[in-house]
């Protein structure tokens, strides 16, 4: 990755094509142990005094699994092709550094450049923000009402020890195996059937505080593969019509056979043709209009974890004006008196604070909804305390709520 900066998953998958050695399952424990060592790469590169694969890949088993120095050389001693054992000096390290001193880059685990943008969000929890950030994910589902309820899917998938979510009463979540990865829920007669969508439970009260209701003309502006057209459709009952819109038709490629083994009947897709402006016929029409616009992903971490490394300014610059545009072009498309969704999964202000001050100033007829009110309709109250700041939107975060982040603004067009 080092070498030649790309994706952690190509990187794995070309490692795995030149070591025809490593079997399947050495592969999978490879690519976990590197998922590991990137999440907490800077606290790691710290208390081993280097920043090299090796003392990140050595880390990543001493400081993330507990494993300790005797246990490696016993362990590397069984392979041909594994590693030499620890030295005095690193077994040393592993054995007592600690972060003491440590910034809160460091102790949060995230680029140096960033911390100005997450003090202005977080101020001095920055750093436990970032360490939660830092944890491996869970994994989620969601029961999807158009086919049973939560209920029937924690039945269907006991044998995978999955429990109730704590906020979201749709959501289930699978204890991952001890290599920290999923379960392969996508086998399961429950996920083939359409009871369960992989979701993560911020995701699933992202799309819930949209309150998309029978019989609604809903719009799913940047609707990507789905997750949340999924479910906005199972709240709606397959009763009016949802829209799945993106501006890149191969995005939406995957919600077809998604949505037909979910049982969504009412749902219609629209992508670029041409110059034709596909949504011309909705404007001034939906009820509600979700924007799940394109962003820097600072909230999913825990999921893509090389991604923080890889993250440059540029982009996030580069999202603000894409965050604009898809602002813009979503709006028209709200009747007065319906509802405007903004949601990114990060917790940068710049993508988040500062594109509603923006689009407020320009188009003052759409009101935020407040929090308070919003968790309320949506009927989770206990979503109330996770307000932003300014108190006009919603800021989940996995040392907040316990899930992926995710920024909502429920905004009101005046009748
Ligand atoms: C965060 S992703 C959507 C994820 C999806 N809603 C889900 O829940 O699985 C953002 C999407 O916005 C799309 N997008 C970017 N610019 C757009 C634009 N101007 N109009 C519509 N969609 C856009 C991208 O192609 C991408 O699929």
């Amino acid at each position: 990755m080092e070498a030649r900066p790309r994706p952690a998953a190509n990187a794995i998958k070309d490692w795995g094509l030149s070591h025809r050695f490593a079997g399947s399952r050495d592969r999978a424990a490879i690519a976990s142990i590197v998922y590991d060592a990137l999440r907490q790469r800077a606290s790691i590169a710290w208390r081993m005094g280097a920043d090299t694969p090796r003392a990140l890949v050595l880390g990543a088993l001493g400081f993330v699994r507990g494993m300790a120095p005797d246990a490696m050389t016993a362990s590397f001693a069984a392979s041909p092709h594994a590693p030499d054992a620890p030295t005095e000096g690193e077994a040393k390290r592993l054995l007592s550094a600690t972060l003491d001193g440590a910034p809160a880059w460091v102790l949060g685990d995230y680029p140096e450049w960033l911390d100005r943008h997450f003090a202005r969000v977080f101020g001095d929890d920055r750093a436990a923000e970032g360490a939660a950030q830092s944890e491996r994910a869970p994994l989620d589902l969601r029961a999807n009402a158009l086919k049973g309820n939560r209920d029937k899917a924690l039945r269907g998938l006991e044998h995978l020890k999955a429990a109730e979510t704590p906020l979201s009463p749709l959501g289930l979540r699978v204890p991952l195996l001890s290599d920290g990865r999923g379960p392969p829920v996508q086998s399961e007669p429950a996920f083939l059937k359409g009871l369960v969508e992989v979701q993560d439970e911020g995701s699933q009260i992202a799309a819930m505080l949209a309150t998309a209701a029978p019989g609604e003309q809903v719009v799913d502006y940047c609707a990507g593969a789905g997750g949340k057209t999924l479910a906005l459709a199972a709240s709606m009952a397959n009763k009016g019509q949802i829209y799945a819109h993106d501006s890149d038709i191969r995005r939406l490629a995957p919600l077809h056979d998604r949505a037909t083994r979910a049982g969504v009947r009412n749902l219609q897709m629209r992508a670029p043709r041409g110059d034709a402006d596909v949504m011309a016929d909705m404007e001034a029409k939906a009820d509600l209009v979700l924007v799940d616009a394109p962003c820097t992903g600072t909230g999913t971490w825990r999921r893509n974890p090389d991604a923080k490394w890889r993250m440059r300014e540029s982009a996030l610059e580069q999202r603000q004006s894409e965050q604009d545009a898809v602002l813009a072009g979503a709006a028209r498309l709200v009747k007065s008196g319906g509802r405007l969704v903004y949601i990114t999964c990060s917790a940068l202000a710049e993508e988040n604070e500062d594109r509603l001050e923006a689009f407020r100033a320009a188009q003052p007829e759409f009101e935020p909804v407040s929090p308070a009110q919003a968790a309320i309709a949506a009927g989770l109250p206990t979503v109330a305390q996770f307000a932003n700041t300014a108190g006009d939107a919603i800021l989940l975060s996995p040392r907040r709520s316990g899930t992926d982040g995710f920024f909502i603004s429920v905004m009101k067009r005046k009748a």
